[in-house]
């Protein structure tokens, strides 16, 4: 009897254990969506990748960036998204893939492989993909600002990212892409 006695009061102690609090179905939606986006556009980086190994080019292109913040700066503003943050989230995803280019043209030089058979023309076809993903990036970084003070989000946040974000290496790439929601967002 006081074995069960024991255990009935430990199960009711379990019970009142105060979880750890999770945002709201809606916005748990918002985050995955974003999570979505963030792992579309990675997953341009090894198509940018074979094009660059073909042609040379290098894979840091600075203009390109810039070209590519302006946009943001106008976007950013009009859904009144801090600009500031905008900014910083773009700089991280064109890190993570310059890493994961980086990381490709270095196990294809050590592989020593040919050119690509007929990769996609960086101009006409890649970078259209990257320019289509900015205004609805811009659009969920709205969401991430209006729901970055929800308790959990956070938290929440980062757990999804392993499962929805896949950046085929170990894992740093995604970490870098996420790294300014996570510093913008309660834990
Ligand atoms: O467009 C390219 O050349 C890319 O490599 C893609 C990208 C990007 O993520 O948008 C990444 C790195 C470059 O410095 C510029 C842009």
């Amino acid at each position: 009897m006081p074995v069960i006695m024991a255990m009935v009061v430990l199960l009711l102690l379990a019970g009142c254990q105060t979880q750890p609090p999770e945002p709201p179905d809606e916005d748990k939606l918002a985050i995955d969506h974003m999570l979505q986006l963030i792992d579309e556009r990675l997953d341009v980086a090894p198509i940018v990748a074979q094009s660059k190994w073909n042609s040379g080019a290098a894979i840091e292109a600075p203009e390109r960036e810039a070209q590519i913040l302006d946009q943001v700066e106008e976007d950013a503003a009009t859904a009144g998204v801090d600009e500031t943050f905008a900014r910083a989230f773009f700089d991280k995803q064109f890190s993570a893939s310059k890493q994961i280019q980086r990381r490709l043209h270095h196990q294809w030089l050590q592989e020593g492989r040919p050119p690509f058979a007929d990769p996609p023309d960086l101009a006409e076809e890649v970078r259209p993909v990257l320019d289509r993903l900015t205004p609805q990036l811009i659009e969920a970084l709205a969401d991430m600002q209006r729901i970055a003070e929800v308790d959990g989000a956070g938290r929440y946040l980062e757990r999804r990212a392993a499962e929805l974000v896949q950046d085929d290496f170990d894992g740093e790439p995604r970490q870098v892409a996420i790294q300014p929601l996570l510093e913008r967002m309660a834990p």
